[in-house]
């Protein structure tokens, strides 16, 4: 099983992923970018817009996710992985090139290895705002709102065309609502 937590920033995935360790301890955890050694180095690269150029961003993002798919992803392929952030990601914030394109690149990164189960959480732009005011900005969180809000939909768009197994939850519900619909629809 091949489980991503996926949604723009604030949206609630670390908080929801805390709760699934304490449910699932046998699971493998993990996430994007950062999930490897390498892939540590190259979180604080594009975390810190080291990268100028948007293309040379997107392919360090991808360097990523063809390490972690190798060796994270693949080597426990007879367990459950459950990841923050994945390809889904990597297409939607990927916003400089056509959908297709972009989801061929991470195709490739990924061996075409698809996740068995997408969970998407969906802020509402007032719930993103009130949640971006209370933290620092990373320098992609720093685009702004209306930037973050069109990446949501790049996501629901992406997760549609790709045909993925998903589940679409509104982040502003509890976090024990949340909770609770993340774990049936993992146990559907
Ligand atoms: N269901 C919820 N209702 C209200 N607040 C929430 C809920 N879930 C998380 N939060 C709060 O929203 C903020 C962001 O949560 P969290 O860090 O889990 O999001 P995230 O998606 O991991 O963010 P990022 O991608 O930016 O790291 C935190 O202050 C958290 O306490
Ligand atoms: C995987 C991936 C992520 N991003 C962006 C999304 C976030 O702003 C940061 C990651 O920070 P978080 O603390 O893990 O939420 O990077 C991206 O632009 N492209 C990607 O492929």
């Amino acid at each position: 099983m091949y489980v991503v937590i996926e949604g723009i920033d604030t949206a609630g995935k670390s908080t929801q992923l805390d709760i699934l360790a304490k449910k699932y301890s046998n699971a493998i955890f993990t996430k994007e970018p950062g999930g490897t050694q390498i892939g540590s180095k190259l979180r604080q690269m594009v975390l810190s817009a080291e990268a100028n150029s948007k293309l040379a961003e997107m392919f360090l993002f991808l360097a990523d996710r063809a390490e972690h798919m190798q060796e994270v992803v693949l080597k426990n392929k007879d367990k459950i992985v459950i990841s923050d952030r994945s390809m889904i990601s990597g297409i939607a914030y990927a916003q400089n090139l056509p959908l297709q394109t972009v989801i061929d690149l991470n195709l490739i990164a990924t061996k075409s290895v698809l996740p068995t189960h997408v969970i998407l959480l969906k802020l509402s732009k007032q719930e993103l705002e009130k949640r971006l005011s209370s933290k620092e900005h990373d320098s992609i969180e720093a685009r702004g709102v209306d930037y973050l809000m069109s990446i949501q939909n790049r996501m629901e768009e992406t997760i549609k065309k790709l045909n993925l197994n998903y589940k679409f939850i509104d982040a502003s519900l509890s976090i024990d609502e949340t909770s609770k619909d993340i774990e049936d629809f993992l146990n559907e």
